[in-house]
């Protein structure tokens, strides 16, 4: 099976200081990735690359084995199939609907189409019947699945998450935990950044394990991927 994204020989510094060193990574399609490691490990920072709203200081990303050119109108068609949910996501101080079509209208969507994939995400998401609320008067956790729920809408090939469950009650951590297979299902990558312990091995996860900058090589010779048993 072909990657869907891939990494080689990627860097990324600031002001001179190495914060990212990656050789080698391939992401498969269709799977559920889980970046673990300590604060300041370089997880956000690699999404964002991957996310291509961060140019690495050297070396390559590609997307479907094409290297990304990182020139504007190139940029605009990948990012179209990639797109990164926010730890704070920025939603505006309008109705939950306003913030999901937003988005869609940009793209020329509207009328019943607009409709069908509001509903539809905001279904997958646990918050049927929220599109009335003001969005910057949900919790955290609501938020941060309105925040899903917009990024669905866009039909992405990946869905990268920074943290997604940071804000979320363990009734919101349930419905998210149910949302990943289904998303799975319907040929989406996911590539998630977590703190949570237990939950990448829970969902059957394949765990990227990272340490100052790098990948923590596991006992596997050719990779730090490390597959957990799918359930
Ligand atoms: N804009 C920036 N300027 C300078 N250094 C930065 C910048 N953004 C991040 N860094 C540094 O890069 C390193 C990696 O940060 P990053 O946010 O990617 O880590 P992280 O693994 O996502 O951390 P956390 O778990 O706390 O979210 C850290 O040492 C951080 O201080």
């Amino acid at each position: 099976m072909k990657p869907i994204l891939s990494v080689r020989n990627l860097q990324k510094s600031y002001n001179g200081h190495v914060v990212l060193n990656i050789e080698e990574l391939d992401f498969l399609p269709n799977r559920l990735y889980s970046l673990v490691g300590p604060n300041g490990c370089g997880k956000s920072t690699l999404l964002q690359i991957l996310a291509l709203l961060m140019k690495p200081t050297s070396g390559a990303l590609l997307f479907q084995e094409q290297a990304i050119p990182w020139k504007r109108r190139e940029l605009q068609k990948i990012r179209r199939q990639v797109t990164l949910v926010h730890q704070s996501p920025y939603l505006f101080h309008r109705c939950v609907r306003y913030n999901l079509a937003y988005g869609l209208k940009i793209r020329g969507i509207h009328g019943d189409e607009q409709h069908r994939r509001i509903h539809e995400a905001l279904d997958l998401v646990g918050l049927s019947g929220f599109g009335r609320r003001n969005a910057r008067e949900l919790s955290g956790g609501e938020q941060q699945r309105v925040a899903i729920a917009r990024a669905l809408l866009l039909q992405p090939k990946v869905l990268l998450m920074d943290e997604p469950t940071s804000n979320m009650d363990k009734k919101s951590i349930e419905t998210f935990d149910s949302l990943i297979p289904t998303l799975i299902e319907r040929e989406i990558t996911i590539i998630q950044a977590t703190h949570l312990p237990d939950q990448p091995q829970r969902l059957g996860s394949e765990i990227i394990a990272m340490d100052q900058g790098q990948l923590v090589k596991s006992d596997s010779p050719s990779t730090s991927v490390l597959p957990i048993a799918r359930q």
